[in-house]
């Protein structure tokens, strides 16, 4: 039997991301190729125009799975009886603003747009938050959205977890989809902590420790970690635009693996809220290694804990703290 189309609401959508992402949408890359879906579009007024574009472009397409566009400035239409919403749509620090500028933009936005989700979405919404600051975007739109489940308010780290795959195929010369259970801790920032400890590469019928296969602990504890915390920056200081494919690609292997399951023995990493897994301060949305089944998420626990990383999850968590504070700080 056919199945009912799915609601999906992407706000930002006339941006560089946007752009990226509605068509991946419409073509099955987050929910699958048998589902069809409904594009809910909100962006701006001053995007109104480039926004009526891309619905232009989207009927242009084709798209078989597709079988509606609202394309909208009014948040509460692009609300209504949504199902899954990614929010992207955000203030982007301008040159010679500072970040409580930036925060103060933006942490307003999610606490009006977390209203409007709350009153109109569909029940059991799931949310990923895209736009920066990732984590406390999503942590503001949390507190403002009470009677949303907070197991269904997510932040964006995948891009983070699959820039790491990608490193160690790289530097390994290993097929990108034989490296897995990396993991993302903490922050979508400059202070995450990339963490190979638990990662194998699948050679034939084994798994082997990623760690001994690289066979060089100084890269790991360095090159390979800040070249993973920067990559957001470099590709900005490449493109002059921020990483748009990769970040569209990865919030529909988010989206995909949390309502379609992430694959037997196989972890990812989503911004997810701490219920004190592994120390971490509960009240805080925080990467961690997680599986998915049935639709739900749950951390991964038991794995072991070196010092090393101790000290790096502790100083992610720190920053997300402060950034926390911060938040409220604006909000007052
Ligand atoms: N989490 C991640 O991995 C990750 C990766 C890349 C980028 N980002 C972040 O994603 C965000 C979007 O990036 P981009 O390159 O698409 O930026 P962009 O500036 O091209 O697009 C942002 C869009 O949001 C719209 N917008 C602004 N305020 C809005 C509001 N109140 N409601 C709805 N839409 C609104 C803008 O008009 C614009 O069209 C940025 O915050 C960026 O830093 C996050
Ligand atoms: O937009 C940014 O500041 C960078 C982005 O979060 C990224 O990781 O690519």
């Amino acid at each position: 039997m056919a199945k009912d189309p799915v609601r999906v609401l992407v706000t930002g959508a006339a941006g560089q991301i946007g752009y990226a992402l509605v068509p991946m949408i419409a073509r099955g890359a987050m929910l699958g190729p048998d589902q069809p879906v409904i594009l809910h579009m909100l962006d701006i007024q001053p995007a109104a125009q480039a926004l009526k574009g891309v619905k232009m472009e989207l009927v242009d397409a084709a798209f078989p799975l597709l079988r509606g566009i609202v394309a909208t400035t009014d948040v509460v239409e692009a609300c209504k009886g949504v199902n899954i919403a990614i929010m992207v749509g955000g203030f982007p620090r301008n040159e010679g603003m500072e970040r409580k500028d930036v925060m103060s933009k933006n942490v307003s936005i999610y606490k009006a747009q977390a209203s409007a989700l709350e009153k109109h979405a569909a029940p059991n919404c799931k949310v990923l938050v895209v736009a920066n600051p990732a984590n406390t975007n999503a942590l503001i739109l949390k507190e403002f959205a009470p009677s949303i489940p907070e197991k269904n308010i997510t932040c964006l780290t995948r891009l983070d977890h699959n820039r790491a795959l990608g490193q160690i195929s790289e530097r390994i010369h290993v097929h990108v989809g034989d490296v897995k259970n990396v993991i993302i801790w903490g922050n979508h920032s400059s202070t995450q902590y990339p963490d190979v400890n638990h990662a194998t590469v699948s050679t034939g019928t084994t798994h082997k420790p990623v760690r001994e296969l690289v066979g060089d602990d100084n890269w790991l504890k360095t090159e390979f970690i800040t070249t993973v915390q920067q990559r957001g920056a470099a590709i900005i200081q490449a493109r002059k635009l921020s990483s748009a494919l990769s970040a569209a690609s990865s919030a529909c292997d988010h989206i995909r693996d949390w309502v379609l399951g992430t694959p037997k023995g196989t972890w990812v990493s989503m911004g997810v809220y701490s219920d004190g897994s592994y120390g971490i301060q509960p009240g805080l949305i925080y990467s961690f290694p997680v599986t998915c089944e049935k639709g739900d998420w749950s951390i991964v626990q038991g794995l072991k804990i070196d010092e090393f990383s101790r000290g790096k999850m502790d100083a992610t968590a720190k920053e997300l703290m402060e950034e926390k504070s911060l938040a409220y700080s604006c909000l007052k």
